[in-house]
């Protein structure tokens, strides 16, 4: 049987980068940058206050405690003027453009207004509270790396910046087949059904990730009806193809047989892991790629967390997920040659340490603990001194 590892590295051998489009930023949250951007300008784009109070012109290095100055006029955030010719002192609002021949902020707290006067009641520093341009990003630096995902801290920064139009990577196209004729959406249960839950956790999942949907189908458990849904799926130029089920070695485990009849490469089926194993995936030649996972919820996380979304970053143009190395605080029950994925609890021991703390009672069909843990981790043979972590959702890997 294939280890993970070699499984993997099949799989990412035919998972291209995607082409890049130009995108406006209110609809780029969550995609990808195709390129570096270049700072078009400065931040701030001019000295500007950082505090209310009074701009005035230090004399020396210092304004000794009870100077006082001839306040000219008030100076708001968006006023262009430096014509303040017999000002000594400005009242200034936060933000707002430094007038020409000032230097210096004393913050209202510590002035005193008396008439057209103002007398500071501190030692104040030349060059106080003022914001000079380019102290945040200056004109032709690199703001933001490629392959950066847009984040909203990005969006704040290219706001500012003015940027209105990004390239992004295109978001792949991904449609979902659930498969299993004892599944029913929500709602009231006949004898022997269950709710769907592979469904919509791969909708959510996918949706993190950003990518486009182009169908969400659930199908009996008969191979024509998940041929059907396969057609469908290459029809609506799906990039990745995600099925849930009907892939191990019962009667109705029909997906190795349908995706052949319709042309697929089978490239692996059945890998060396702990939950997931009868995982299958294949590609159409020009087409999308197919990952098939094995019906039990847990192996669906398994199969998205370390199988998708590999997929997924590198359609992004990203390169390989780097997990942490972490200590295991008790063995798992491995058997040999198959490599483990569990859940757990990132925290530090008392040495300060990584440790985690393995979830109970987890089983493959059992969906609590999954709920309960914040990280994945990986084990082969017993191995707890040293064993590799991710975080639990695939969007929060850097
Ligand atoms: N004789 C063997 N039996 C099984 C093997 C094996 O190698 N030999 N492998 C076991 C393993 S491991 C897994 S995992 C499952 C995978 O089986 P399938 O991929 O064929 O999946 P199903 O049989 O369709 O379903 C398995 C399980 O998951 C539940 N399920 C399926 N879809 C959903 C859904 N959308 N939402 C919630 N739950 C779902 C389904 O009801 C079953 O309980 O096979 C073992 N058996
Ligand atoms: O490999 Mo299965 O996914 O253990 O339940």
């Amino acid at each position: 049987m294939i280890s993970y590892p070699d499984a993997l590295a099949l799989l990412l051998g035919e998972a291209d980068a995607l082409e890049s489009e130009r995108v406006d930023i209110d609809a780029v949250s969550g995609r990808f940058l195709a390129s570096d951007i270049v700072s078009p300008h400065a931040l701030p784009g001019f000295d500007n206050a950082a505090m209310d109070g009074f701009a005035v012109r230090a004399p020396g290095e210092a304004i000794a405690a009870g100077s006082t100055y001839l306040v000219g006029a008030m100076h708001a955030a968006g006023d262009d003027t430096d014509d303040y010719p017999d000002a000594e002192a400005c009242e200034i609002a936060t933000g707002a453009r430094m007038p020409a021949r000032f230097d210096t902020v004393v913050p209202v707290e510590r002035a005193e207004r008396q008439g057209d006067r103002v007398r500071f009641v501190a030692d104040e520093r030349r060059g106080q509270n003022v914001r000079r341009a380019g102290s945040d990003i200056d004109a032709g630096t690199v703001a933001l790396t490629a392959m950066r995902r847009v984040d909203p801290a990005a969006i704040m920064l290219l706001a500012a910046l003015g940027i209105a139009q990004v390239d992004v990577v295109r978001r792949p196209r991904v449609a979902i087949i659930n498969t299993g004729s004892e599944l029913n959406p929500g709602g009231p249960l006949p004898l022997a059904g269950i709710h769907d839950s592979n469904g919509p956790f791969l909708a959510s999942s996918l949706a993190r990730w950003g990518v486009e949907a182009t169908g969400r189908t659930r199908v009996a458990d008969h191979g024509d009806a998940f041929y059907l849904a396969v057609r469908d799926a290459l029809a609506a130029h799906a990039d990745l193809i995600v099925t849930t089920g009907a892939v191990s070695a019962g009667r109705f485990d029909f997906v190795p047989a349908a995706l052949a009849s319709l042309g697929a490469r089978e490239l692996f089926h059945k890998v060396a892991i702990r939950p997931g194993k009868p995982l299958l995936a294949a590609c159409f030649d020009r087409g999308p790629l197919v990952v098939a996972l094995p019906g039990n919820p847990i192996a669906v996380a398994v199969g998205y967390r370390f199988f998708v979304a590999p997929v997924l970053r590198a359609m992004a143009g990203l390169a390989p997920e780097q997990p942490r190395r972490a200590r295991l605080d008790v063995a798992p029950s491995t058997r040999e040659g198959l490599q483990y994925f569990g859940l757990g609890e990132f925290a530090h021991d008392e040495g300060g340490h990584p440790i985690v703390r393995m979830t109970p009672a987890q089983a493959a069909y059992r969906i609590l603990p999954y709920t309960q843990a914040n990280v994945w981790w990986s084990a082969v043979e017993g191995r707890v001194d040293s064993v590799d972590t991710w975080p639990l959702d695939p969007t929060d890997a850097s």
